[in-house]
């Protein structure tokens, strides 16, 4: 293994919890404890992203050794590493659920790779902590698998992500009870190593201020400014507002991206959501499939669907307004940081704006052309078309000609089709009219659109083949998904099946359309 150089900025400069102890505990006046991951029985690699372990400075024989595997299953640290669990708390599906804190992820040090990068590196999976409640502090194979894919998949597709380095079974089984229903179950534990710059979310600001403790709060906030946001300039409230107003505008481009991508992330408490905008905790998040606003993955939101598609942006902006509460104790007025939320607003519908122009092909986006999108997307919901795609598609589409047939694999339902007929030939004239209007050649319209709209997405199906296969011992199937996923803006030939819509004995399907939160 190679000697890498750590510099664990978290613990040397925040207050650490002084009870050292495995119990369970409220812990006050303090922003982590230290914490060792609890060792496992067998631990093996299963897969990692080659790039993210280059990027560490970890060769490919580094990774292939028992070392590698040891470490980040839990059972040796690296010279130089100092465990944690931090201490966050956070709203869920809209309410205040107090302390909180890493129940299950262990923080392992902060690594400055060879060109000056800061890397944190954190275990999920990895054995209880002072804040895992009543839970056990592991983490499911078809759990990890997905939070390690997509964190990869994210990142390729030029998301705002959180990076995944390793996917290590434990040789150890996790009972789970998937759909809460008195039927538990034992399945493989795994452990995935997570990769950021900072792990810190909206949750560890809002637990401070929720009891009062200002000056930690300010600590935490000095802190987060000093490390992850070094280029802010100027002090005091000018210099929070500063910083509050960047996190709004990175959280409202990284919501964008889902929004072009058709990412549902399923779980968005401010306990998920991150300082940095990069998306974080992969639970039972899904891949829009036809296109609907009203979807969501989340089978304990399927109700109050608080978490659906079309709804991300606002739910961002709430999940903001709970940030902007707990700072304004280090503010005299609020104007400050209701000018960061504007912040948020004017960025979210730039990038909206962006989005429409990309996905269609534009060489700007005129205020008519946010009502053409709208209505592509009335249509899209109405008559069941596959979001990726349709927009993989309609590059292909010859405006002088206007045949449909570029769109036809886009349809889940014949009978959906011919009834949108009409109306779909009628939009397509309208976005035609629009084209001529601009002086973009088709092949560079074409080349514009398909930078922006993916050939692969990592759709639920075939993510839950892959764990499929995996549960049977055969990780052949995730390491191929993830090199599907390093390119999924290119025609991959011979992997025309990746790209292919939803089979119809995954409408249903446990994993497929309907995610557990029981991971
Ligand atoms: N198996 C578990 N053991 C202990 N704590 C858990 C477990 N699962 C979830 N938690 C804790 O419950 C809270 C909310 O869980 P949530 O599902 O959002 O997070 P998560 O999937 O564990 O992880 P993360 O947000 O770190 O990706 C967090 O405090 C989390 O650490
Ligand atoms: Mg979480």
């Amino acid at each position: 293994m190679p000697t890498l150089e750590f510099d664990n900025a978290f613990v040397r400069d925040l207050p650490a919890d002084p009870d050292t102890g495995p119990g369970i505990r409220q812990v006050h006046g303090a922003l982590y404890s230290r914490v060792a991951p609890t060792p496992v029985a067998a631990p093996r690699l299963l897969a990692h992203s080659a790039e993210m372990a280059r990027r560490l400075g970890f060769s490919e024989a580094d990774v292939a050794s028992p070392q590698f595997a040891e470490v980040f299953a839990g059972n040796a640290l690296m010279a130089g590493m100092e465990p944690f669990a931090a201490n966050y708390g956070g709203h869920q599906f809209g309410n205040w659920a107090g302390q909180l804190g890493d129940g299950r992820a262990i923080s392992l040090g902060e690594i400055i790779n060879a060109v000056g990068e800061r890397w944190e590196l954190q275990l999920k999976g990895a054995g209880p902590t002072p804040y895992s409640r009543s839970a056990d502090g592991r983490a499911v194979l078809r759990s990890s698998i997905r939070e390690f894919l997509c964190s990869e998949a994210m990142h390729h597709l030029g998301v705002p992500t959180t990076r995944a380095l390793s996917l290590v079974g434990t040789g150890e089984w996790v009972e789970r009870d998937m759909f809460y229903d008195g039927h538990p179950e034992l399945e493989h534990g795994a452990i995935v190593c997570r990769v950021a710059p900072s792990f810190i979310r909206f949750g560890n600001f809002e637990l401070p201020a929720s009891r009062d403790d200002v000056e930690l709060l300010r600590q935490l906030v000095n802190f987060c400014i000093r490390r992850d946001f070094p280029e802010l300039r100027g002090q005091g409230q000018a210099l929070y507002a500063q910083w509050f107003a960047q996190v709004c505008e990175r959280t409202a481009v990284m919501v964008a991206h889902w929004m072009r991508v058709g990412f549902v992330h399923g779980v968005m408490n401010t306990d998920n959501m991150s300082i940095l905008g990069l998306t974080i905790d992969y639970g039972p998040y899904g891949w829009v499939d036809n296109f609907d606003p009203g979807w969501t993955p989340n089978t304990t939101d399927r109700h109050h669907r608080r978490y659906r598609f079309g709804q991300q942006p606002q739910v961002a902006y709430w999940n903001l307004g709970r940030l902007a509460g707990s700072l304004s104790l280090l503010f005299d007025g609020v104007e400050p940081l209701q000018d960061g939320l504007r912040r948020f607003v004017e960025t979210y519908t730039a990038a909206d704006r962006d989005n429409v122009a990309r996905k269609l092909g534009l060489d700007e986006c005129r205020d008519e052309d946010v009502g053409l999108m709208q209505a592509l997307q009335d249509l899209m919901t109405e008559a069941e078309v596959d979001m990726t795609l349709f927009f993989r598609g309609l590059a292909d589409l010859d405006i002088d000609t206007l045949d449909p047939a570029p769109l036809r694999e886009a349809f889940y339902d014949e009978t959906r089709r011919e009834a949108a007929a009409p109306a779909l030939q009628e939009w397509l004239g309208r976005y035609a009219l629009r084209l001529r209007d601009q002086a973009v050649p088709a092949s560079e319209r074409r080349a514009r659109m398909n930078a922006a709209n993916p050939r692969y997405v990592l759709r639920n199906y075939l993510a839950q083949q892959a764990i499929d296969r995996a549960t049977e011992g055969d990780f052949s199937g995730v390491a191929e998904l993830l090199d599907v996923m390093r390119h999924p803006y290119d025609e991959q030939p011979g992997r025309e099946a990746f790209a292919a819509r939803r089979p119809d004995w995954a409408r249903e399907r446990a994993g497929c359309s309907m995610l557990s939160c029981s991971s």
